[in-house]
């Protein structure tokens, strides 16, 4: 079985993640190789230099994530340009990952894919599973962790598709609105719900 696992940025999706790892699960992130795959001598790499400038490069002319993410997260149509240049590389990524997986034995794999509703990628997938936060505790551990004003860590919510839209699209919900203790007990509930441990 293939599971999507899915939230809002700062939901707690690679705290999910961690812990389905530790229930022995293979967890396939799509920001990973979403970084992988544009770095230096991929084509995606060129592709978004020649659309976004120089600009957008470090000293080392490595693509800098955080000029790139201002940009993009605070206009829709350069964001649009961005995910048609990335995406098709993530999802060709993801499905060689959770190939490999498979043939090593797991009956099992995870795919950790932010955008999995709003790029209609859930073909890709058996079951959803989502990560739900209200958007007060979203918003302040988003700030906390990455130590972004409101208005930067507002914008990369508002670039994503309403969690609560998310909680009608997912065949299962973990609410993470409580301790990490918490959390662990609710990841392993749906776990053995599923029968995959
Ligand atoms: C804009 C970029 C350079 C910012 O990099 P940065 O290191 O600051 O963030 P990171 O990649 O770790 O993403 C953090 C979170 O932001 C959110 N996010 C990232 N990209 C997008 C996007 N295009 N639309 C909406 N939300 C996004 C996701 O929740 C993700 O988990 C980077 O996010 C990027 O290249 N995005 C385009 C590819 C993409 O869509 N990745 C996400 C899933 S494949
Ligand atoms: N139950 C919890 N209690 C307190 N803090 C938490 C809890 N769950 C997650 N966090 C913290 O909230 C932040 C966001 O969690 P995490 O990084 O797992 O989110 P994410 O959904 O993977 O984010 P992104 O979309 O940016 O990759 C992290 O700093 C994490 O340590």
């Amino acid at each position: 079985m293939i599971i999507g696992l899915t939230g809002g940025i700062a939901s707690g999706k690679s705290t999910v993640s961690n812990l389905l790892r530790s229930h022995g699960l293979p967890v396939v992130d799509a920001d990973i190789i979403a970084r992988q795959v544009v770095e230096q001598g991929h084509p995606a790499y060129e592709k978004i230099v020649e659309q976004f400038g120089e600009d957008i490069l470090d000293e080392a002319r490595n693509i800098d994530r955080k000029k790139l993410g201002s940009i993009v997260f605070t206009n829709e149509e350069k964001r649009m340009v961005l995910n048609g240049i990335v995406h098709p590389a993530v999802r060709m990524g993801m499905k060689n990952e959770a190939a490999a997986h498979l043939k090593d034995g797991h009956p099992h794999v995870v795919l950790d894919i932010p955008l999995l509703f709003e790029s209609e990628l859930t073909h890709m997938v058996d079951r959803t599973l989502l990560v739900f936060v209200d958007e007060e505790i979203q918003l302040r551990r988003l700030m906390d962790r990455d130590g972004f004003t409101e208005a930067e860590a507002k914008s990369r919510i508002a670039a994503q598709m309403p969690l609560k839209d998310k909680v009608q699209l997912a065949d299962a919900v973990i609410m993470n609105t409580g301790s990490l203790e918490e959390l662990k007990d609710k990841v392993e509930t749906q776990l053995r719900e599923w029968n995959m441990i």
